[in-house]
């Protein structure tokens, strides 16, 4: 009666530390969990209130934000339909980490408009410009 261990204790943690099958689990998940991080910070900060909303009517001719500096480059942002803008939050993630599943999520929102494919500018299409990127 005076076993310590309760049925079936032994089954999951008899493993040393850092080896066996726990830690064959827990070392691919790691970009996943990074991944996770970053789409979570994304999430919070598109959350309604969390973020200055854009506009709803097209500001003419109005920069998207206070240029960090003399000489900042101007891009414009997406504000409306029907404008080829820069866009104003970008997915990051791994590959396989989920990012589609979050970009049809979002695009549910009436207030958010994405494209359909994944345009893969930074990753691979850079030298193409920002011209291409519009
Ligand atoms: N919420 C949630 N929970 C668990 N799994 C999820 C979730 N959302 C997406 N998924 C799975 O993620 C896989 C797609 O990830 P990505 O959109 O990043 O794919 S891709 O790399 O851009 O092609 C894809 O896995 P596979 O079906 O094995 O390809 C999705 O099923």
């Amino acid at each position: 009666m005076a076993g310590s261990g309760g049925p079936g204790g032994g089954a999951g943690g008899s493993q040393g530390a850092g080896a066996g099958p726990g830690a064959a689990l827990r070392a691919p998940r790691a970009p996943l969990l990074l991944a996770a991080l970053v789409l979570g910070a994304y999430c919070l900060c598109a959350l309604p209130g969390r973020c200055p909303r854009a506009p709803r009517a097209p500001a003419p001719a109005a920069p998207p934000r206070a240029a960090r500096g003399p000489g900042a480059p101007v891009l414009p942002v997406a504000s409306g339909p029907g404008r080829r803008r820069f866009p104003q939050a970008l997915i990051v993630g791994v590959k396989k980490g989920g990012t589609r599943a979050l970009l049809e999520f979002l695009r549910l929102h009436p207030d958010i408009r994405a494209l359909g494919s994944e345009p893969h500018f930074f990753d691979r299409w850079y030298e193409r410009g920002l011209a291409w990127y519009r």
